[in-house]
């Protein structure tokens, strides 16, 4: 089945207007090296520094397109419906490995870090976890599918548009917050004028949990609908931090904090140390997969109870 999406045009391109780098990208030098001794990179593979959206760049102008559409696009009501169609699981049948495989024809507009095969990300992922947590293997093959959500882009999973697929994620049904990547695109969404949904609260409650919550749709909540329905037997951390880790505003500027419950707040601890590996460990080191395949297929084989899931 296709899915139509109205798409919204913005109305007038604005390039690079704001100042400051990347806003959320606030790193204090104690935090340099990991609890697990991974040595933080202090430059992407483009000598920049991670996640600086106003960088100039040959990257940042599409970025920068790509917020726009974004911001201005995932609404209350679309979300709602991206869910309800997806929550179907009625497209694909494969292995989580065909998928990694598939995920090679993938290229995210969004990223100003990333120029390397979606599959060799995931890979350095999981790898450099593993060197500091080698008997957390859960959180390995957390490593492994956290971007798989991205094959929504591909023409078998309703061939989405960049924008209902990658980038940073937030909430919808309350106010935006400030901390998002380039907000100001947020002023010609639907929602931003729209009473119900732009409170501090809008339609939620305090600590309702971020269960609870609707989340711009895209490859983090697509992926956890996938693990979970497919009876998977990762702990809880894993599905939190594949539903969540484009959450920046969170996970690293500390805001919707007053949404979270206790559970959360847990999660929220191996969400950070996962960040961590997500972003700093791309880089152009290649890594060798057809070597990592065995250990990684007999994780799979360990927390998923059918060799083939449903997409
Ligand atoms: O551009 C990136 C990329 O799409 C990642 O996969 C996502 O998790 C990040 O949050 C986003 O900023
Ligand atoms: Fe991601
Ligand atoms: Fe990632």
């Amino acid at each position: 089945m296709t899915i139509l999406i109205e798409q919204q045009q913005p109305q007038q391109p604005e390039f690079g207007v704001e100042g400051g780098g990347g806003k959320d990208h606030v790193v204090d030098e104690k935090e340099l090296v990991l609890d697990g001794g991974f040595l933080v990179p202090h430059t992407n593979s483009f000598g920049q520094t991670f996640r600086d959206y106003d960088a100039e760049g040959e990257r940042q102008p599409g970025v920068d397109i790509f917020y726009q559409n974004n911001h201005i696009n995932q609404t209350y009501d679309f979300v709602q419906r991206m869910r309800k169609e997806y929550s179907k699981l009625n497209r694909v049948e494969m292995s989580i490995w065909e998928c990694c495989e598939l995920l090679n024809e993938v290229v995210d507009e969004s990223d100003p870090d990333l120029d390397v095969p979606q599959i060799e990300h995931l890979l350095q992922t999981a790898e450099a976890i593993r060197k500091d947590y080698p008997n957390e293997d859960w959180l390995h093959l957390t490593g492994l599918i956290h971007d798989l959500g991205k094959v929504l882009l591909l023409p078998c999973f309703g061939e989405l548009p960049q924008w209902a697929v990658v980038g940073d994620i937030f909430p919808v049904g309350c106010a935006f917050d400030k901390s998002i990547v380039h907000d100001k695109y947020f002023k010609e969404n639907p929602d931003y004028n729209n009473p119900a949904y732009n409170t501090q609260y809008g339609v939620y409650s305090e600590r309702c949990g971020l269960n609870n919550l609707l989340m711009s749709w895209g490859h983090d909540d697509y992926m956890y609908l996938v693990a979970k329905e497919n009876n998977t037997t990762l702990p809880s951390a894993a599905l939190f931090i594949i539903r969540y880790h484009s959450f920046y505003a969170l996970h690293t500027a500390g805001a919707y904090k007053h949404l979270m419950n206790e559970e959360d707040v847990e999660n929220l601890k191996w969400l950070r140390v996962f960040n961590k590996y997500d972003l700093y460990s791309k880089s152009k080191v290649r890594v060798d997969v057809e070597k990592l395949k065995p250990y990684y297929l007999s994780l799979i084989e360990k927390y998923f109870p059918a060799a083939k899931l449903r997409w």
